[in-house]
């Protein structure tokens, strides 16, 4: 069974509750994992955040992995993922200890062969479709996918642009998972939309 990997996005929300009940629906729904991704907000904003997150994820057993700092999934013992512009993977490794999730942007086979050998637990590889989450990014070729997946010991989760209508242009390909940011945080009901992306996964 492949991954269903939620990224939480809270740009688009006026109120912090409403954020949070949708990002407690997606958890109902039954996401296997979920990052917390903020880029706005500071250290200590994204801790309080991660805090409330994680009480709820501990209920599913769900683990937390939050975007780019390592201090705060530190200081709260969960999961990072890191990116090209933030600490390495290697210097993750060591603060967070063997056993932590820690996962790295890969969008070449040879960054895919160095974030291995730093020790990334797995990759996330795109954008594979468009994507207005997140505006600034490189489109990662399906052969490209391929050839990083090919290479990889670690799972590779697709990213960008994937929702009921794109995921289709997966099947029969072969990847572990898929990370979803708009397509469940901007459901009407992301409970529901989290259930029906995990039911559509099973024809891929
Ligand atoms: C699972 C997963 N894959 C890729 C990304 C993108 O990370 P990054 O390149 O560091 O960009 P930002 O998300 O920090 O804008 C991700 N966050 N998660
Ligand atoms: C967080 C992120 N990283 C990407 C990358 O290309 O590395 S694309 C992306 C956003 C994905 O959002 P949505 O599911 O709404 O398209
Ligand atoms: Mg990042």
């Amino acid at each position: 069974m492949k991954t269903l990997y939620y990224i939480t996005d809270s740009t688009k929300y006026d109120a912090e509750e409403d954020f949070f009940a949708d990002v407690f629906a997606a958890l109902r729904g039954g996401v296997d994992l979920i990052q917390l991704r903020e880029k706005e907000l500071s250290d200590e904003e994204v801790y309080a955040r991660a805090l409330r997150i994680k009480k709820e994820a501990d209920k599913y057993d769900t683990p937390l992995i939050i975007d780019d700092r390592v201090d705060v999934a530190k200081k709260l013992g969960v999961g990072v993922h890191l990116g090209d512009d933030d600490m390495t993977v290697k210097e993750a490794r060591a603060i967070l200890g063997e056993n932590a999730l820690i996962g790295a942007s890969v969008k070449t086979v040879e960054r895919a062969k160095e974030a291995e050998a730093e020790g990334a637990s797995y990759f996330g590889t795109g954008a594979l479709f468009p994507t207005q989450t997140k505006v600034i990014t490189r489109h990662t070729s399906m052969d490209t996918f391929r050839a990083i997946k090919k290479c990889a010991k670690v799972p590779v989760y697709a990213i960008g642009g994937i929702n009921e209508k794109t995921l289709p242009e997966l099947k029969g390909e072969d990847f572990d998972g898929i990370c979803v940011v708009s397509a469940i945080q901007y459901a009407v009901d992301p409970e529901a939309a989290v259930k029906s992306l995990r039911a559509r996964m099973k024809d891929l």
